[in-house]
This record gives structure tokens, C-alpha cells and sequence, in this order.
């Protein structure tokens, strides 16, 4: 364990935490200017540690590691059998770091503890999900032509490819990309959000333990407009994989243009969860809350819009209300706590900007409440938006914290109506007994992936993605593997005489 980690769950706990480097080429590294950065802890506001802060030339540096691993290093040439080796042995290190990784995590996100701790559980399992993917799933076709022709298809690696992450589940998030884009021959540059540094660095440490070869993975930190840039426009590096913000991702789109790029996009979300006065109240009421308060809110697929049938609107509101109230908000390193601090005061201020959005907008705002205790954190209590409209700016635009607007509606058709008013198109979630309205509805709603009568459980041979401003093209199963992680090679083997014109043979 490298950062020696003592008085768990104490507010200086922090302090034992090393500064950060560059994981180029087998090594952790300085980077070239020397520059670095500070990590703060949401729930504190105090620094964590320095960073250092990749720019292009680090990029340079990282590509051409990740390039010479892949052309000449052994990687390319790898058996597969010991390349799942590789990956596997990651998933062992993370399960046996598992406590150190969910605590730095919750460290440097304020995302509680109880839930940091699943999720390296899940990151854990991309990896060997992949190792499975590849060694049973990753085939190609084969067409016979008569007796003329066999022809097939390879899926090979693309080279090297750009991981670009966001900040909100960070760990599991980037191994989502590592994962395949690894275990499916490729090389990787990762550039992790600046906001939550600790984990990508955790996860170079992981991969440097299980002996990966050197430069097959290589981690730059640095903000997104330079070191983020910088992959995203070197020529070398073959595709970009992107979750983020949608405005992001259009920039990223456009700056992959010109070195023709591949790129694969997981953008921001404005779920709908549709309840119907025949739902199962209890159950529809949990998925609910746990849908728009787990991640803290900071969540892509989050409920953030509830609509609620008239029949069963005032019974569900009061439930919503006493919920609210009862939300465990504190230390992220409780284990008992629920909510916990938001991952930076910029974004704290712009989620409490759209509460007051909201109440302009006519809205009852119903919060609970943050100890005082707790004033130098990130925190923004748990929080409805009561007598919303679909229209309203509140309702429109991610929010991307513990807030739901609460929508009424009468009819099926008015409810899908509203839920596809909206630019995203993400997730979406149908609470009824009746069946074949769960269908319908499920069907009807414009977004990548919706659930009936369920809350966002993951099947991982399943697509992930999202439609409409919520992303372009779908990485799980095998869609990471055939659509974005390889390119599909064709070989023709003639296997009979077919004609070939004679051109210019004398007769
Ligand atoms: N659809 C999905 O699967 C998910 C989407 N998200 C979305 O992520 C967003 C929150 O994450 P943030 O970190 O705030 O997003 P962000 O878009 O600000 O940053 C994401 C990453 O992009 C980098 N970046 C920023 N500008 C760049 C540029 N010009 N070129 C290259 N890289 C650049 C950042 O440094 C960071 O690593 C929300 O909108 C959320 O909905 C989050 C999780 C899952
Ligand atoms: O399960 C995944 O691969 C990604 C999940 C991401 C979220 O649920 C989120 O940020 O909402």
C-alpha cells in the first residue's frame, strides 16, 4: 500500500496521502514543466494533495509509450491467453485493495463510503467481465461463396486509444473503458478528471503490480483543454472514448475531425421515472429516492425527473417529504451516511443556482437538512422540486446533484410526452402493474436504456449509451468490444479457379 493510510475516517486521515505523479511507460513521472496542481476534499475544502499537471509534451510522451508497447513491445504480439492473465491479476489486486481504493475514492469525491465500496466491487468484475468477453465472445464470420471463396472476418485491436473520464464515479468509470479497451489487445493513455485524481493514480498503481508490460497503460493527469486536447488531436492515437458533459463531447467530436478519429461519447442525462397510480408504492418510492440521492446525485443516469400519476401524487409527495427529511447527510467516511459533500464548491454553487431557478420558476422547494457541522463542505441537502413543470429550466437542463423536479401527469400519452421533451436522452424508469403499459411506455420513452419496475441495475453484456444529447454509440458487452474497441479486418481466400479478366494477354 502506497499511501500509508491511518486514522480511517477522521477528518485529517487526508494528510497521509502522497502527491501524486504521472504513470508514463512503466514509471511514475514527474511531468516535463514541472507544474503541479492541488486536490482538494470536498468534505473539508483543505488540500489532499499536489498533482502533477500533464500537458502536451506529457501526452507526446505517454502516446509514444503506448505506441512502441503496441507495435514493438510484447502486447500486440501477446497470446491471449496470457494477456486475460494480465487482466484477471488486475481484478485480483483491485479485490485485495479493495478498502484502500473505496477510501480514497470517498476521499476525493465525498461520495459515502457504503457506496465507493460497490463500486470497486464493480470495477473489480469490468475486468474480468472483459476477460470472459474476449476469451469466449471476441469471434468473427465466415461465408462460404460456392466453392470459389472463403470469406472471414479478424476483429483487430485498433493501437492506441484515449480514455477521457469524468469525476462522478471515477474508478469505476475509467476501468469501464480499461477494461475492454486492454483486454482486447490495445493500448491505453488515460486522462482522468483533475477533480478526482486519486483513483486513476490508484489504478496505475494496480496495474503496475500486476506486471503489465511497460507502457501498455499510461495515466497523464492535467485539465481538459490541455492535456485532454492534446489526445484528443494526436495523430497517433487512434480513438477517443469520452464520458462527460455534452458540451464536451461536441468539443471533443470536433477536435477528433481532423485527425479523423474514432470516438465514442457518454454524455449527461435527464432521466425520467414515470410512476402510475397501480405501482407498487413501496417499491417505486425506494427506486425513487436511491435513483436521484445515491452518487450524491451526481449521477448521468439519475432520475432527476419524477413523474407522478395524479391518483397516487399526494400519498408519494408526502412519502417523498418524510424521506427527504430522514436522508443520513454527513462524513462520506461513515458508513452510515447516505448523501455526502458535492465534489467541488463550483459545482455546489451551480447546483444551489438551479434550486433558486427553481423556486422562480413557482416551484416548492422541500429540502432536508445539513448539520451545521458540516458548513466547509461541498454539501447541498437532499432536495425537491415540488409543482415543477416539464418546460421549466429546472427540469430541462442537467442539474447534476441531489435534486428532483416532481411532475404530475393524467394520461400515458401525457407522461411519455413530457418524459421525451427533453435534449437527453439516457435512461428512463416505468413503475406499473400492468404489463403491457410497461412496455408501451418503456418503449415510447426516446432514451438508451429504461427499466420497468426496476432502479438502475446493471447487466453488463447489456449496451450502455444513450440517444439524443445524451451520447453516440454504446459500450458494454459486446458493443465495446466488435463496435468500438476493434475494426473489423475481411480476408477473401479465393479456394477455386474464379474468372480474372485477361487484360492486355494477347489471344
Ligand atoms: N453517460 C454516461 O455514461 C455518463 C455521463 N456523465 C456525465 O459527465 C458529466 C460530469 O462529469 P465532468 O467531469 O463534469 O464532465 P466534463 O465534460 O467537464 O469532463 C470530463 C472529462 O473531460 C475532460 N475534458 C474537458 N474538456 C476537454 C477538452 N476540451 N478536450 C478533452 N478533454 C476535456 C475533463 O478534464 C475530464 O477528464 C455530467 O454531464 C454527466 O452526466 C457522467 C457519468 C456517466
Ligand atoms: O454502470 C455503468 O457502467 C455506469 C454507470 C454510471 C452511472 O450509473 C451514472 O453515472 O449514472
Amino acid at each position: 500500500m502506497q499511501n500509508k493510510i491511518e486514522d480511517q475516517g477522521s477528518k485529517n486521515a487526508y494528510q497521509n496521502v502522497k502527491d501524486i505523479k504521472l504513470y508514463i511507460n512503466g514509471a511514475f513521472v514527474d511531468s516535463k514543466g514541472g507544474s503541479t496542481f492541488e486536490n482538494l476534499n470536498p468534505f473539508t475544502n483543505h488540500a489532499i494533495n499536489q498533482v502533477s499537471e500533464g500537458r502536451e509534451e506529457d501526452i507526446k510522451l505517454a502516446v509514444d509509450a503506448a505506441r512502441k508497447a503496441f507495435k514493438q513491445g510484447p502486447w500486440g504480439k501477446m497470446k491471449l491467453e496470457k494477456r486475460m492473465e494480465y487482466i484477471n491479476r488486475i481484478a485480483e489486486v483491485i479485490d485485495e485493495e479493495i478498502e484502500e481504493i473505496a477510501y480514497l475514492e470517498a476521499l476525493d469525491t465525498g461520495l459515502p463510503i457504503s457506496q465507493t465500496k460497490k463500486m470497486t466491487a464493480r470495477a473489480a468484475e469490468n475486468f474480468r467481465f472483459y476477460a470472459r468477453m474476449v476469451q469466449s465472445r471476441l469471434h468473427g464470420e465466415a461465408y462460404a461463396v460456392d466453392d470459389e471463396f472463403i470469406n472471414y472476418t479478424i476483429h483487430k485491436p485498433l493501437g492506441v486509444v484515449g480514455l477521457i473520464t469524468p469525476w462522478n464515479a471515477p474508478f469505476m468509470l475509467e476501468t469501464w473503458k480499461v477494461a475492454p479497451a486492454l483486454a482486447t489487445g490495445n493500448t491505453v493513455v488515460l486522462k482522468p478528471a483533475e477533480l478526482s485524481p486519486l483513483t486513476a493514480n490508484k489504478l496505475a498503481e494496480v496495474i503496475d503490480k500486476a506486471g503489465l508490460p511497460e507502457g501498455v497503460f499510461n495515466v497523464v493527469h492535467g485539465f481538459g483543454e490541455t492535456a485532454g486536447a492534446a489526445l484528443v488531436s494526436h495523430p497517433d492515437v487512434e480513438a477517443i472514448s469520452f464520458t462527460g458533459e455534452t458540451v464536451t463531447g461536441s468539443v471533443i467530436i470536433k477536435n477528433a475531425a481532423d485527425s479523423l478519429k474514432k470516438t465514442s461519447m457518454e454524455l449527461g442525462g435527464k432521466s425520467p421515472l414515470i410512476v402510475f397510480d397501480d405501482a407498487d408504492f413501496d417499491r417505486a418510492l425506494d427506486a425513487a429516492v436511491w435513483g436521484i440521492f445515491s452518487f450524491n446525485g451526481e449521477r448521468c443516469t439519475a432520475n432527476s425527473r419524477l413523474f407522478l400519476q395524479k391518483g397516487i401524487k399526494e400519498k408519494f409527495v408526502d412519502a417523498l417529504k418524510e424521506r427527504v427529511s430522514n436522508i443520513t447527510i454527513g462524513n462520506p467516511m461513515d458508513s452510515g451516511t447516505q448523501l455526502g459533500p458535492l465534489i467541488s464548491k463550483e459545482h455546489a454553487e451551480k447546483v444551489k443556482g438551479y434550486i433558486d431557478i427553481a423556486r422562480e420558476e413557482g416551484c416548492e422547494v422541500i429540502q432536508g437538512k445539513v448539520p451545521e457541522e458540516y458548513s466547509k463542505g461541498n454539501f447541498v441537502p437532499p432536495t425537491l422540486l415540488l409543482e415543477a413543470g416539464n418546460e421549466m429550466k429546472s427540469s430541462q437542463e442537467e442539474i447534476f446533484g441531489p435534486v428532483m423536479s416532481v411532475i404530475e401527469f393524467e394520461t400515458e400519452e401525457e407522461a411519455i410526452e413530457a418524459a421525451n421533451d427533453v435534449k437527453y436522452g439516457l435512461a428512463g424508469y416505468v413503475w406499473t402493474n400492468d404489463i403491457k403499459r410497461g412496455h408501451r411506455v418503456a418503449q415510447s420513452v426516446d432514451a438508451g436504456m429504461l427499466w420497468i419496475n426496476a432502479q438502475n441495475v446493471r447487466d453488463l453484456r447489456i449496451p450502455f449509451g444513450g440517444s439524443k444529447a445524451s451520447g453516440i454509440g454504446r459500450e458494454g458487452g459486446h458493443y465495446a468490444m466488435f463496435e468500438f474497441y476493434t475494426e473489423a479486418k475481411v480476408i477473401h481466400v479465393a479456394i477455386g479457379d474464379h474468372h480474372i479478366p485477361q487484360f492486355g494477354k494477347k489471344k
